[in-house]
């Protein structure tokens, strides 16, 4: 076993995200036994102590059936009715499939907006660490009752890597129909399936122009957008059949492994040191500065002395010595109103004044680059 895959089978937080042609039956409606193959094994994983974001597909296909039609809508506003059918029927599916492993699911519906847009990017963050906190399993889908054309993806294996990124999660496992990624579609003669991926130079002479299942979006090219997404902000990728889901998930050799390539939350960090125009500052003491300068601690409200500006939660900000000198940058985990009335205060302090919510760090040291 490579050592990602060891990487894989001891990742503390994973995001899973499972398409629609894997909980589709022949009939093209919602398949309820296929659920509960996958909360089998998503529970599992959950006995095992790790935290899970599960990303699924499904909300037409499970439309479908109520709705009388024949197959995947094509027109917008028929997608969007019967997406807003088919979402609670799928989680419905999922919640009895779940409880039976005594867990408690709650719902993120995400549009792409919610994920590129920092102020917004903050919001799904703090509530996706809310969620595992409390020990609830996030179930994750685009919000496609209401997502145009402008502002959607259609498919859910970009939006599953924005949320392994933004949930800072250690490995993404795409389960779909197929066994991996082959040279080019399966059934074309010749094609052979490819058991890792060290970088976009493995991807040469790699067709998958065709497109997908009748029920997917997106087929091969979203997902390797998505493992793209996923591997430059170092987080390892695993592609792999939904039949073999417990496998995949246990880092065993199956599918297709995408190493990561780049650092952790590096394109993040390097837009936030160079790129980012910050719209606040964060005063803090010399303790505090001392300690994001050498320790690379989160700040917690206890350091801060002033805030300046106005920012929203995951916005980008200045952080400020003593003196007045850029000491870091960092994504504001409260608005600067917020951030004003935390300032000075310890944690129990917070707890007690603002309550449970305000009881953490200001900003996290994976939201903060030294300057
Ligand atoms: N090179 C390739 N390797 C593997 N699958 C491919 C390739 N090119 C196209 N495909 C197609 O992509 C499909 C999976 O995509 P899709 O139907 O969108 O799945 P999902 O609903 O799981 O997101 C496979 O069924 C396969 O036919
Ligand atoms: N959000 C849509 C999923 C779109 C879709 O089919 O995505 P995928 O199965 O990842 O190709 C739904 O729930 O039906």
């Amino acid at each position: 076993m490579s050592g990602t895959r060891e990487s894989i089978a001891s990742a503390r937080r994973m995001v899973v995200k499972v398409g629609s042609s894997s909980l589709a039956d022949a009939s093209g409606h919602l398949s309820v036994p296929a659920v509960r193959r996958l909360a089998d094994v998503v529970a599992g994983l959950r006995a095992g102590g790790r935290q899970v974001i599960l990303v699924t597909s499904g909300a037409i296909a499970a439309g479908l059936g109520p709705l009388g039609l024949p197959a995947r809508p094509k027109d917008l506003a028929t997608a969007q009715a019967t997406a807003s059918v088919g979402q609670g029927a799928l989680v419905a599916a999922y919640s009895a499939a779940f409880a039976t492993h005594g867990l408690t699911v709650g719902q993120v519906l995400l549009t792409a907006d919610d994920m590129v847009r920092r102020s917004h990017y903050g919001n799904a963050q703090r509530a996706f660490n809310r969620l595992l906190d409390l020990g609830v399993l996030p179930i994750v889908n685009e919000n496609d009752a209401v997502a145009t054309d402008e502002i959607r993806f259609g498919d859910n294996d970009r939006l599953a890597a924005l949320v392994a990124t933004v949930a800072h999660a250690d490995a993404l496992v795409l389960l779909t129909d197929v066994d991996g990624l082959y040279t080019a579609a399966p059934g074309t003669p010749g094609a052979e399936r490819i058991d890792e991926v060290h970088g976009p130079e493995d991807l040469g002479g790699v067709d998958v122009s065709r497109r997908g299942s009748a029920l997917g979006t997106g087929g091969m090219i979203t997902k390797l957008e998505a493992a793209s997404i996923a591997t430059t902000s170092g987080i390892a990728v695993v592609l792999a059949s939904s039949a073999d889901a417990a496998s995949a998930v246990a880092g065993d050799a199956v599918g297709t492994l995408f190493h990561p390539t780049g650092k952790r939350d590096t394109t993040r960090l390097q837009w936030l040191a160079h790129a980012a125009r910050t719209r606040g500052a964060i005063v803090v003491d010399a303790g505090a500065a001392r300690a994001l300068q050498g320790r690379r601690a989160s700040l917690l409200a206890a350091g801060v002395t002033e805030v300046r500006g106005s920012f929203e939660s995951g916005e980008p900000v200045d952080l400020l010595g003593p003196d007045g000198a850029l000491v870091a940058r960092g994504f504001a985990g409260f608005s600067a109103h917020e951030a004003d009335q935390m300032k000075g205060l310890s944690s129990d302090s917070l707890r007690d004044r603002l309550g449970e919510t305000y009881a953490r760090e200001l900003i996290h040291i994976d939201d903060l680059v030294v300057m």
